[in-house]
């Protein structure tokens, strides 16, 4: 599902519903009873007639594009090409489009991707389907591990998708008649732009109304779903469970937690596929907890006993020989809202869960030295929303009204920090309704850069399209002196009267820093507002693990002096 995702054979074998359950009408009676179905016409204009920029990926069954409709609502369109599938021997039922339409049409939950309606065309089917602009958790873990510009993925964001994808899962296998997903992965963990996860991608789903020995099972006759996320129990026998499909999830748990995929390609073999997390975590071995701890993924900024208690979670469902040991749905859900309340979320300024562009969990030392997971570092400035067209800047959370700089180069002594597109793409995207005004921002709109001090600070515009400062039109190559308080603004064109669809300012960041943050942060540092002596600014401290709250540290002008900040001085790269 996502780009580049390293699934090579996404589906091993096509499903074939059993006689017992397989629909006996045809596609089209079927649909006749689902209202919404759209006109041709309607979709072709949505799509721009398919143009490739509103191209939004491809599965094996054809293309899905960002559309708008009649009445400004934004969705994704897959478009299901029968006649390519019939070439490769496929029906439509096939397809997906029947299985996806009736199972999907049935749902009406939070986190199951709603289908909107359908349509068709010739050899075509369409799938219309609210629109998802936060990309796929799979995506997202990818992001989060990238050495250039890394997108932070924290812990918080990241238990909060898996509940959300458990809750629509439990209520799937909840329902009446009870449904299996049967393609459960990190890339079918689809985000909106609140960030609330919702399970895509119907198209293997089926029904069973009878129980078997184990409960409510559905027996294919050939087995299909995603390598390394299909149960070793269900590949061998072709029967579905209830705990077939949380033995999928269990990889999904393992997978956020550690940024490991469950399958990859072999570079040993060409065309062979590599099963990291089995060969790197040794799930059904003695000791795996800790494994999995190990290799938490650290840019999540985990806090401690987190991981330990999520692995623990993702170990029991993953258990591949004693299949009726592992969790329920509703108790994976159990266990995981659990979890967000045991941890919950840091408050906002200090939060390690501001999302896009946020400082991330690298150790001070990693800082310092500008090693480890990326050569990024957070720089003592941010951007913070002003006005976007079409938006009431009050009812975004003010977590997510800020961009945080993150200094990613060096030149000539000064340090730099990119902004546009390609680097805060989710912040932008939330931000701007209209997608086409976010693709007048430059995908690297402009770069500040300035001497540590920090003094000095700069921006200078990088894109095609121009931005202001201050008012002042800069095109590409222009640069210009910044001051705390000065606007950025994104202009609608560069003739006629000046308006602007995008306002910033630049401002101190409430810098945030975790400290000795081997696996968990265990403190945060906050810029204060006070000059003392030679130091520019006071790191004051609001929270430490151990010793609570913003009152139990004072500010302090020499904090390398405080036995409790022993990790301090590296953090000083910036001042
Ligand atoms: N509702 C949606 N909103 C936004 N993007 C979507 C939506 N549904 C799918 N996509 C995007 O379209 C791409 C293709 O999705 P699709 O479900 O067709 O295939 P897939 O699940 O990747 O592959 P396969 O069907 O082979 O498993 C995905 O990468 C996803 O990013």
């Amino acid at each position: 599902m996502a780009p580049g995702a390293p699934i090579l054979a996404p589906r091993v074998g096509m499903v074939m519903v059993p006689e017992s359950h397989r629909p006996t009408i045809r596609v089209s009676d079927m649909l006749s009873g689902i209202s919404l179905r759209y006109d041709y016409e309607e979709l072709k204009v949505a799509t721009r007639d398919w143009s490739k920029s509103r191209q939004l990926g491809s599965g094996s069954y054809g293309a899905v594009f960002k559309g708008e409709m009649e009445d400004g609502t934004e969705v994704a369109i897959k478009m299901i090409d029968l006649g390519a599938l019939g070439a490769a021997g496929q029906t439509e039922d096939m397809a997906g489009f029947e299985e996806e339409v009736k199972n999907l049409s049935k749902f009406r939950h939070p986190n199951l991707v709603t289908l909107i309606g359908w349509g068709k065309h010739e050899q075509f089917r369409y799938l219309v389907y609210e629109l998802m602009t936060g990309g796929d958790v799979y995506d997202r873990l990818l992001k989060s591990r990238k050495r250039d510009h890394p997108v932070p993925f924290l812990w918080c964001d990241r238990v909060s998708a898996l509940l959300d994808a458990a809750s629509g899962l439990s209520h799937m296998h909840n329902s009446k008649p009870k449904a299996f997903h049967r393609d459960i992965k990190a890339a079918n963990i689809l985000l909106d732009r609140h960030g609330t996860a919702k399970m895509a991608d119907f198209g293997l789903s089926c029904t069973s109304s009878g129980k078997g020995q184990r409960g409510h099972q559905v027996k294919v006759k050939t087995i299909s779903g995603t390598p390394g996320y299909a149960c070793p129990i269900y590949a061998r026998t072709g029967t579905v469970t209830e705990f077939s499909e949380v033995y999928s999830f269990g990889m999904v748990i393992l997978e956020v937690l550690t940024s490991i995929p469950p399958a990859t390609a072999d570079p040993s073999k060409p065309g062979g596929i590599a099963y990291p997390i089995e060969a790197q975590l040794l799930p059904g071995s003695a000791g795996a907890v800790e494994r999995c701890v190990q290799a938490a993924d650290r840019t999540a900024a985990w806090p401690k006993g987190l991981p330990e208690d999520l692995a623990s979670l993702g170990i029991r469902c993953v258990n591949a020989s004693d299949e009726e040991s592992r969790p329920r749905f509703v108790e994976v859900v159990r266990s995981l809202r659990l979890l967000l309340e045991k941890y919950p979320r840091p408050q906002a300024g200090t939060s390690p869960c501001h999302g896009s562009g946020y400082l991330e969990n690298v150790s001070s030392q990693e800082m310092s030295q500008g090693s480890g997971p990326s050569p990024s570092r957070p720089a003592p400035f941010s951007l913070e929303l002003v006005a976007a067209d079409g938006l009431q800047v009050e009812s975004l959370p003010q977590q997510r009204r800020h961009l945080h700089l993150m200094a990613s180069g060096e030149a000539g002594g000064r340090l730099t920090a990119p902004v546009g597109r390609q680097y805060q793409q989710d912040l932008f995207e939330s931000w701007l309704q209209n997608p086409e005004l976010c693709s007048c921002i430059s995908r690297l709109s402009f770069e500040v850069s300035w001497a540590p001090g920090p003094s000095d600070m700069q921006i200078t515009a990088k894109g095609n399209n121009p931005i202001t400062l201050n008012g002042h039109i800069l095109a590409r190559g222009d640069s210009m002196a910044l001051d705390l308080g000065s606007e950025v603004g994104f202009p609608y064109s560069q003739t006629g009267e000046l308006a602007l669809f995008l306002r910033l300012r630049f401002r101190r960041a409430a810098a945030v820093e975790y400290l000795n943050a081997a696996v968990a942060p265990t403190a945060v540092l906050d810029f204060g507002e006070e000059r003392l002596g030679s130091c520019p600014w006071v790191l004051r401290c609001s929270f430490v693990e151990g010793l609570g709250g913003e009152a139990a540290l004072q500010p302090r002008s020499d904090p390398k002096k405080d036995p409790r900040c022993g990790e301090l001085t590296s953090f000083f790269w910036w001042l």
